[in-house]
């Protein structure tokens, strides 16, 4: 997978000044075509008039975070009773978005735009997020080919001259939606008023100011999938900004449709509250299983009777897990949204056909659970899974979506979703937490966010999984392997040392050049006192 694409790199990078306070740190060739003196006003625009109010937020999250490391427990609001209890629906959806029965979610460069979009999945979310290390190059380059794919005209050629890729007709593509990067990311490369901006309303703002009209003229949004929010006050940050990209752009008032991932504990509590920050543009939820995982570890990163087992046991069959997705479908249901399913992490694996079946039994079943459960449609990350997806659902769902599967059966309370699945950590599966770690951090400094290791999709909600239950593990007390071994820095250690020799006729493979500055992160990391809040906030500071 390329993620830096070579004609987009500046040899001679310098500061470059548009003035009346914006700054760009870095340069790619051609980027003067995205970012224009328009472009940057209404990026500045979005910067001055919210970047307060995302500061707020994110001191709300740590002022939460930290009442969970006193001991307190997330739970339903008190306040928010009547929204919950009150009689609404969320605005009727778009022709577009009622049949999403199987999206492809992928990283944003060149090709993999193409082979989305051409996949035959219903819908494509083009990934600014978990699946993208967003180098300056990366970005401007998935702006371009996104730019070019919402205006028909994006081919790209195979290094080797062997392939022509070029888009399908409109009508046999894709839905496009894009997933802009979550409000903790900041954008160090546009500085305004000598402040980086958000990464957040980077991606949103810079896709929307070219592509928003076009979408529009087609009746494709645009659409968008809102990352990791944690709270019903985020969710209005989120509209806020989106009435003042509409009023910018001179779209209609709710043109711009979202669906919010449900990917943190804290947003669980907050799912009716979230649908009606964003009741008129709000399409569906969506079970961001990954990052949910993460975030219970990381909400609970000091409650020792909250330790998980390891990453393999914790699957969507555990019952909190079970509990999560049931709630999110009864919630979307009750107020005429969609409940998107998530990601299985299997790939299709080549050479060995016992291997590949194993695997894609893994995916059928994660399916089948998911449509049978009431869920409107699934994600996939390969586009071979996409006939294994879309049969499933056509022959379990023959309607468009099955909102009138309404779930009154399912009687969620805050135990169910906060309380851990039982389970063991082996040997393997705290090595295995080591190498992922390493493996994934080493290519996204690299610039590739999303990679195959041992035939699983790593991305940066996986990852973050692996890191902190290392960190969990290594700061619980007198945690064992079931062997017996204790799980102590002496095991993590010995498994630092092995690891670039156990890699090292894998050095080819993606991040094969920044081993050792993955493996110092890792240690770093796991060595603190504090959990880091996202693998991805020390890791930014490191690439360009
Ligand atoms: C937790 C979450 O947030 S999930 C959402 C974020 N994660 C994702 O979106 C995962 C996206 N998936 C991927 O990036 C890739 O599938 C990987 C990295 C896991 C595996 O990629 P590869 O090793 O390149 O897979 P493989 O070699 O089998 O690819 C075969 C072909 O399918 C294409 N392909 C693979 N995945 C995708 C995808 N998601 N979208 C579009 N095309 C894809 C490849 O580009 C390749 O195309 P080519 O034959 O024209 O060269
Ligand atoms: O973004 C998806 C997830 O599972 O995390
Ligand atoms: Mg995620």
């Amino acid at each position: 997978m390329s993620a830096v694409i070579a004609q987009w790199q500046d040899p001679h990078p310098q500061q470059r000044s548009p003035g009346d306070g914006i700054e760009l740190t870095a340069v790619v060739a051609g980027q003067e075509s995205l970012l224009t003196p328009a472009a940057l006003d209404f990026l500045a625009g979005l910067h001055r008039r919210f970047e307060p109010a995302r500061q707020a937020r994110l001191a709300a999250r740590r002022e939460r975070q930290a009442y969970f490391d006193a001991g307190g427990l997330p739970d339903f609001r008190a306040d928010t009773a009547a929204i919950r209890n009150g009689q609404w629906r969320v605005a009727p959806l778009p022709t577009a978005l009622l049949d999403r029965r199987v999206e492809i979610t992928g990283p944003v460069d060149p090709k993999m735009v193409i082979n989305a979009l051409n996949s035959g999945a219903k819908v494509y979310m083009a990934d600014f997020e978990d699946s993208t290390s967003p180098t300056w190059a990366n970005l401007l380059t998935g702006q371009r080919a996104l730019r070019k794919a919402v205006a028909g005209t994006l081919d790209w050629m195979a290094p080797d001259g062997a392939k022509h890729y070029t888009l399908k007709p409109f009508e046999e593509q894709a839905v496009l939606m894009v997933r802009p990067r979550g409000w903790h990311l900041d954008e160090k490369h546009v500085r305004i008023d000598g402040a980086a901006m958000s990464g957040s309303l980077f991606d949103l703002g810079l896709f929307a100011f070219h592509n928003a009209k076009a979408l529009a003229a087609l009746d494709r949004g645009p659409y968008f999938y809102l990352p990791k929010l944690q709270s019903m006050e985020e969710a209005q940050l989120w509209n806020e900004v989106l009435d003042r990209v509409e009023a910018e752009l001179g779209l209609a008032p709710g043109q711009i449709k979202v669906t919010v991932l449900i990917e943190t504990l804290p947003a669980v509590f907050e799912m009716d509250e979230i649908l009606h920050a964003l009741r008129t543009r709000i399409a569906g939820l969506n079970c961001g299983r990954w990052d949910y995982v993460f975030s219970y570890l990381k909400t609970f990163r000091a409650h020792r009777d909250k330790v998980l087992p390891e990453r393999g046991q914790v699957t969507m069959t555990q019952p909190f897990l079970r509990a999560y997705s049931e709630l999110l479908i009864q919630t979307c249901h009750k107020r005429g949204a969609h409940a998107m399913g998530g990601m299985a992490a299997q790939i299709p694996i080549s050479g060995d056909e016992a291997g590949n079946e194993a695997a894609l039994a893994k995916v059928r079943a994660d399916k089948l659970r998911e449509v049978t459960a009431g869920h409107d449609g699934t994600w996939v990350a390969h586009p071979a899974l996409i006939p294994l997806a879309m049969r499933i659902f056509d022959e379990r769902m023959p309607t468009p979506h099955q909102q009138h599967v309404l779930r009154d059966d399912v009687l969620i309370i805050r135990d169910d979703l906060i309380k851990p699945c039982l389970g063991t950590v082996t040997r393997a599966g705290f090595e295995g937490n080591v190498e992922v770690c390493v493996r994934y951090l080493a290519a996204w400094l690299e610039g590739n966010g999303c990679v195959p290791i041992h035939w699983l999709m790593e991305d940066a909600a996986t990852a973050e999984i692996a890191r902190t239950q290392l960190w969990q593990w290594l700061h619980a007390d007198s945690l064992f392997l079931d062997d017996g071994t204790p799980v102590d820095f002496a095991l993590l250690e010995r498994a630092l040392i092995g690891l670039p020799s156990k890699l090292a006729e894998r050095m080819k493979l993606p991040g094969g050049s920044k081993l050792d500055e993955a493996i110092a992160m890792l240690d770093r990391l796991t060595h603190a006192d504090t959990l880091e809040e996202f693998l991805t906030l020390p890791a930014y500071e490191r690439i360009d």
